[in-house]
This record gives structure tokens, C-alpha cells and sequence, in this order.
């Protein structure tokens, strides 16, 4: 195993590694006054709260905590409104509140918000069909780096905008914090949510009644004990992002006074995407040298050496809560391909995060030319992966998924039923379709099924509560 490392490297180090998936900028003088620029503000958040979550997702890995991880594929900078940022807010708690009371553990929310605005990208270029010409250009790759506009100037790799991230992130950031401590996240709000859903849901409106007049009760014997505002109506919310631009994100590491350790601090909890997690890459490189916990993104072809291997590189000294497997295979594979990788690892005696990503393992472009997904491929992905979990009797440890708290026609299926021919409606995503308000509530009441009948005989805090002598 390697040595623990403390420092930084260097831009030099990791541009020689030929990282993949990084915008070629035409002007380097202009992306190094922008680099010299972002180097100087402060950072987006903070190393108390970055270590508060690594301890959380170490309890979630002791099978002690869920988590709860989603939002957009790629948010934008015209989505940076108080509009766009409550309903986001709203569904994730909304569904948060459904999934601890079934896990009967707490569940840490981290929303894909405030510094996801890169993205990886099959194709270098785009080809579309204008007034029956071919027209080929550099594929979007998120406001981090071009316009989503399908112009020649819009796609232009822009150095600027690495700015326009940091400053988006920070009004996002700053709206959040005020949200979420402010009594928007108050429980008893957050469930008359949950009972709009249902009341509205069709067939799963009443398969999922109950769940919510239990929480109502719950809640309602927790106001009757006594337990204090305060509590009912604050959460804690952390960002996320997938650490794709090693400029930006270098530019944002930092040595934090107090400890004198390295982090990053463009987000709390940073991710390698499936398309760069090279045990030799750039981006494990930069990331093996920050404190944040760590999602690392597992496909269909992931073997358990390659999980191992990304351990040992990212986390030699075995830190509780640093390394998070996110497992997306498809609702085809993952009962063949997880077992393996989860069987290896355990076998290390690493204790790490198991979650779910049903979302980009069951993508498939529409008969009506739509990038989408079904709604059902994500639940059977859900399930194959609970199955996995359930038979090797390790923890499923939470789900991440892309969504958004708007009513949009992006995947199919779900309660309302959206066909392909629905999703000319509302298709608005800049890169994957996502789920839908109801789409994500009912995808939280499933999982919550799912926890409900997996959690007999495990020894989580309410039963340790329950089985302790009097
Ligand atoms: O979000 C994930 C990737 O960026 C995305 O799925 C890639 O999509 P593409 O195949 O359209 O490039
Ligand atoms: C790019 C993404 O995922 P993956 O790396 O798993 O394809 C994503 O999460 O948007
Ligand atoms: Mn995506």
C-alpha cells in the first residue's frame, strides 16, 4: 500500500498524465489568468463540515446511516434561481424523510448542486442537420466549459467560465445553507409533500398511504414527547460534484490552516467518473492527496481488482467513510457483475460505501429521438441491486440519482406513465434525462419498501434502542 500523502501535486504532474475528457483552450495565457483568479477566492466550503460528512458516510458504511445523493446530470448556470434551487431542495428532503423513516437510520443528504456543471462526453463532436446541411461541432461539455447552444461561438471552450462556475456554486451554496436552516426543511412540511405526492399518484398513491400516515404519527408523537424546534427544522445538506476539470479543481485545493492537510473545496463530496478513474490518471492522482470523502463510479466492466486497485491508491490507510463504490451497471448487468466486486472488496476487510446509480447503466435514445430512460429499468436496477446486497448481507448504503424537483418529460414510465411520445413536453435536461418530482418520490417510496423488508435482524440504532435492558 502507499504511503498516506500530504501535499499538492502539480498542474505540471497532472497535465502530464494526459487526463482525459479536458477542454484545449485556444488562448493558454487567458486560462491561466483565469486559473490565477480562482486561485485567490476563498474556498466554497469548509474542512470541518468535509470531515463531518466523512464521518457520516462512515457510519453509513457500518450500515449505520443511508445516503441520499441527486440532481441534475448537468446543472446550468440560467438554473441558478430560487425557483429551480427550492423544488430541488423539496424533493430530495421530501424523499429523505420517506427513507429514513424506513431505514430507521439517519440519511445524509448531498445534493449533485453547487459545482456540477462539467461533463464527460462519448463524442468530441455534435452533428445535426440544418436547412438540410450537416453541421458538425465540439460537443457541449457543460457551462463549466462551452454553451449548450448549438452555434459555433456557444461551443467554443471558454476559460471564463470557470469563474461563472465558482460564483454559481457560491450563490447556490449560499441559498442552500439558507434554506436548509431557515424551517424550509421543517419535517411537518416536508410530509404534507409526500401526501400531496400520493394523494395525486394513481395506483402508487395507495400502496404508499400508509407509509405516510405512519410518518404523520411518528411525527406527531415526537411533537407530543416534547422534541424541540430546532430539531424538527434543520437539516444538514451537502454539494457534490464529479471532479472532471483537473484546472478547476486544482485551482480549489487547498492546505486548510488548522490541520494542515490538503482538501478540496469546491465541493464537499468529490466523485471519479466512470470515464477517467485510470489507477495511473490525473484524476485519482489529485484526488488521492485531498481529505474529502470519495464516489468513485463503477460500469458494467468494473472487475473487483479495479475496485481494490482504487482503494489501495485513493485510501491506502483505510480511513473510515473515504471511499464510496457508485455502482451503475444496468438493470441487466448488476445482478451478474456486482456480487464479484462486492465479494472482493469485503474480502480486503474494507469497510466502504455500497451505492446505487440506476440511472446512467439504462440509457437509450427514444423511438422519437429523445435521450431518455425508463423508469422501470431504474426500479429493476434498484432491486437487482438490493438482491445483491440482501444475499451477501452487506449494507445498500444509499442512492444516487439525476433529478430534479420539475415537472419534466425526460424518462419514461413511472406513476403518471410518460410515453415516448410525452417527451417533446418538457424535455429540458443539458445532458441526461432525468427523473421527475413524482418519478424521484416514487422511486423514494419504492426504496423504502425495499430497506423496510431488508432490515430484519440487523442491528441498527432504534433496534439496539429496543433490545436494550431496562
Ligand atoms: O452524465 C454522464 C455523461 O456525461 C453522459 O451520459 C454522456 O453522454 P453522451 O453519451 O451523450 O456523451
Ligand atoms: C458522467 C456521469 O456518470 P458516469 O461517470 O457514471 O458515466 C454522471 O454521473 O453524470
Ligand atoms: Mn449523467
Amino acid at each position: 500500500m502507499l504511503a498516506p500523502v500530504y501535499d499538492i501535486p502539480s498542474l505540471a504532474d497532472l497535465r502530464a498524465r494526459q487526463p482525459k475528457q479536458q477542454p484545449r483552450y485556444e488562448d493558454a495565457a487567458e486560462l491561466e489568468r483565469a486559473l490565477a483568479a480562482l486561485s485567490s477566492r476563498p474556498p466554497l466550503v469548509f474542512a470541518g463540515e468535509v470531515d463531518d460528512l466523512r464521518d457520516g458516510l462512515a457510519r453509513v458504511a457500518r450500515g449505520e446511516g443511508f445516503l441520499l445523493q441527486g440532481g441534475d446530470c448537468a446543472e446550468t448556470f440560467a438554473g441558478v434561481t430560487a425557483a429551480n434551487l427550492k423544488n430541488k431542495l423539496r424533493v430530495l428532503l421530501a424523499m429523505s424523510l420517506v427513507l429514513t423513516y424506513a431505514a430507521q437510520v439517519p440519511v445524509l443528504k448531498v445534493g449533485r448542486i453547487a459545482g456540477q456543471y462539467a461533463k464527460p462526453r462519448s463524442k468530441d463532436t455534435e452533428t445535426r442537420v440544418i436547412d438540410g446541411q450537416e453541421v458538425t461541432l465540439p460537443s457541449f461539455r457543460g457551462d463549466a466549459v462551452n454553451g449548450f447552444e448549438f452555434t459555433a461561438e456557444a461551443r467554443r471552450n471558454d476559460p471564463q467560465r470557470l469563474l461563472d462556475v465558482y460564483n454559481a456554486s457560491s450563490a447556490t451554496l449560499n441559498l442552500t445553507r439558507a434554506f436548509v436552516s431557515g424551517g424550509f426543511a421543517d419535517l411537518r412540511t416536508v410530509n404534507t409533500w409526500n401526501s400531496d405526492f400520493v394523494r395525486n399518484a394513481n395506483g402508487a398513491g395507495e400502496r404508499y398511504q400508509a407509509l405516510v400516515e405512519e410518518i404523520e404519527a411518528a411525527l406527531a408523537f415526537m411533537v407530543a414527547c416534547g422534541i424541540d424546534d430546532e430539531q424538527m427544522h434543520t437539516v444538514d445538506f451537502y454539494s457534490s460534484h464529479e471532479a472532471l476539470l483537473l484546472d478547476y479543481e486544482h485551482a480549489l485545493t487547498r492546505i486548510d490552516s488548522r490541520s494542515q492537510l490538503p482538501y478540496g473545496t469546491s465541493g464537499h463530496f468529490l466523485w471519479i467518473g466512470e470515464r477517467t478513474r485510470e489507477l495511473d490518471g490525473a484524476h485519482v492522482e489529485l484526488l488521492r492527496h485531498v481529505q474529502n470523502p470519495l464516489g468513485i463510479k463503477l460500469g458494467p466492466t468494473a472487475t473487483a481488482e479495479d475496485a481494490i486497485g482504487l482503494a489501495d491508491r485513493l485510501d491506502p490507510d483505510g480511513t473510515p467513510g473515504r471511499i464510496t463504490f457508485i455502482t451503475r451497471m444496468g438493470a441487466g448487468r448488476i445482478r451478474d457483475v456486482l456480487p464479484d466486486v462486492v465479494e472482493g472488496v469485503r474480502a480486503t476487510g474494507r469497510e466502504v460505501v455500497w451505492v446505487t446509480d440506476p440511472m446512467h447503466g439504462n440509457t437509450y435514445t427514444s423511438s422519437t429521438g429523445y435521450k431518455t430512460r425508463s423508469f422501470a429499468d431504474v426500479v429493476d436496477e434498484v432491486n437487482g441491486w438490493f438482491d445483491v446486497h440482501d444475499r451477501l448481507g452487506t449494507w445498500p448504503g444509499g442512492i444516487h440519482v439525476e433529478l430534479t424537483g420539475e415537472d419534466v418529460t425526460e424518462c419514461v414510465g413511472g406513476t403518471h406513465d410518460l410515453a415516448e411520445a410525452d417527451l417533446a413536453h418538457r424535455y429540458e435536461t443539458a445532458c441526461d434525462p432525468r427523473l421527475n418530482r413524482n418519478q424521484s418520490l416514487e422511486l423514494a417510496f419504492m426504496v423504502a419498501e425495499r430497506l423496510r423488508t431488508g432490515l430484519q435482524g440487523r442491528n441498527n440504532p432504534v433496534q439496539q434502542f429496543f433490545a436494550r435492558e431496562l
